[in-house]
């Protein structure tokens, strides 16, 4: 069959079954009903990838060049691009700037340093005070 038919993902979706099985690859559209019995890696990951853009699953297994030159006797078409739902690309909610202005937590390191020494100083004093008292 030729390879320049172009298919809707809606068209393509209705070929997912054991007896008719069709997947989206790469923009490419291919019918692997009669490799499903003799695919290494099962039928049933075929047919979970039926129906939508199966690009990112065969990608992900690794699969060996000798898999992809496979592929070309199975090609019936192309899909319409346009009728792949585009991902939902997740963009993380912008956090906002604590403590922009680092005075703030600069003073606070200061005052950590300063306040015990204050404290020590002034038992050292309140000591030396008492002692010259009783002395
Ligand atoms: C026309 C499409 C496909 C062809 C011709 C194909 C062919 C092959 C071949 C020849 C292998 C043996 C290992 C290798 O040579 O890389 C394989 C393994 C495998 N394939 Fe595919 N495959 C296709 C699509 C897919 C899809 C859409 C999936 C979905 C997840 C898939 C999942 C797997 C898995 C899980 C293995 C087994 C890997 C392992 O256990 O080592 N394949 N495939």
């Amino acid at each position: 069959m030729s390879g320049s038919k172009v298919y809707t993902l809606e068209e393509v979706a209705k070929h997912n079954t054991k007896d008719d099985c069709w997947l989206v690859i790469g923009g490419k559209v291919y019918n692997v009903t009669k490799f499903l019995e003799d695919h290494p890696g099962g039928d049933d990951v075929l047919l979970s990838s039926t129906a939508k853009d199966a690009t990112d699953d065969f990608e992900d297994v690794g699969h060996s060049s000798t898999a992809r030159a496979m592929m070309d006797e199975y090609l019936v078409g192309e899909i319409d691009a346009a009728t792949i739902p585009t991902k939902v690309k997740y963009t993380p909610p912008k956090q906002p700037h604590y403590n922009q202005d680092k005075t703030q937590e600069f003073v606070i390191k200061i005052l950590q340093f300063l306040v015990p020494l204050a404290i020590l100083g002034l038992a050292v004093a309140v000591r030396m005070y008492t002692k010259s008292e009783s002395a």
